[in-house]
């Protein structure tokens, strides 16, 4: 099956006013920008297995896409291969118009990995792990006041500033997720990438997940998400591109919730065999949560 080929036409879920940091000024619709991520022919093994196979991906300033697909599909190899994690067997990758070779400014990537349930066995607390956000910003050195700035900021944004000095082990898995996801703020960067933001995490703290984002989409901020299924995100999403077998099997406008999947707490989760252009048109159903956004 041919992807169905959406590249930078105006999404269905334009944010009307938003600013947007394209270099060509306030005001450009998200998904005309410069690209941001171009990722094109992307092959890679892991295991000796190849995981990604032929992928392509290119997500323009101020869009905000959805990367979509049942278990093992490929999803978190393609986001881990874009911030340089796993390296490409073939094809090419350039960020911010830069090769990956020759790319530097990382600090404008702010990437969440997909959350581990392991207990952290060191005992940072909540403020030392977001201020590790600002290590490619600031060289080594005490945090300067723009730094300790840029922290607390990130702290507020998700609501954990009064939690800085807790251990991050004493905290909620949501609230873990919290953190995250401040760290990746505190570096302030122009394209924020998330697997799966909101697995595992209980309600309350999606809406705080939820709310989060929407104001990172608001001020214009390059959004990729990982995700199971679009559940209360959906309204944010501008596009999505699914993946089944490490191939893209769908680049366009975001599924609508249909069936089984629109029902509210529907938990999905998809096997790991066959994996398959039908098992990617059911990964792409999904569950809205009423009243998150
Ligand atoms: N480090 C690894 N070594 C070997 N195989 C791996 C490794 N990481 C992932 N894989 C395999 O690569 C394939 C794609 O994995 P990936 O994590 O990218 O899928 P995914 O779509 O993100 O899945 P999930 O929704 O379960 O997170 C899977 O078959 C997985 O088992």
């Amino acid at each position: 099956m041919q992807p169905d080929q959406h590249h930078g036409a105006t999404p269905p879920h334009g944010k009307p006013g938003t600013p947007g940091p394209a270099p060509e000024g306030p005001g450009a619709p998200a998904g005309t920008g410069v690209p941001v991520i171009s990722l094109t022919g992307a092959r890679a093994q892991l295991g000796g297995k190849p995981v990604l196979r032929d992928v392509d991906l290119t997500v323009r300033s101020g869009e905000v896409v959805a990367v979509l697909g049942a278990n093992g599909s490929g999803k978190s190899t393609t986001v881990r291969a874009v911030v340089g994690l796993v390296p490409l067997s073939a094809g090419r990758l350039e960020l911010f118009g830069t090769p990956l070779a020759r790319f530097r400014a990382w600090h404008r990537i702010g990437y969440v990995p997909q959350r581990t349930t392991a207990h952290s066995a060191v005992p940072s607390s909540v403020r030392e792990v977001v201020a590790a956000g600002r290590l490619a910003r600031h060289r080594l050195g005490p945090l300067r006041r723009r730094d300790r700035a840029a922290v607390d900021r990130a702290l507020e944004t998700v609501g954990m500033l009064e939690r800085a000095r807790d251990g991050v082990a004493t905290l909620s898995g949501g609230q873990q997720q919290r953190v995250l996801i401040a760290r990746a703020l505190a570096g302030e960067p122009d394209l924020l990438i998330m697997d799966e933001p909101m697995a595992g995490v209980d309600l309350a703290n999606q809406r705080v997940l939820a709310e989060t984002l929407r104001g990172q989409v608001a001020q214009g901020r390059t959004v990729v998400l990982v995700l199971h299924e679009l559940g209360p995100l959906a309204p944010l999403i501008d596009r999505a591109v699914v993946l089944a077998d490490g191939r893209v099997v769908h680049d366009g406008p975001p599924p609508e919730p249909v069936g089984e999947h629109a029902l509210p707490g529907h938990d999905h989760v998809h096997p790991h065999a066959g994996a398959t252009a039908d098992a990617a048109d059911r990964a792409v159903t999904g569950a809205t949560t009423p009243g998150l956004l």
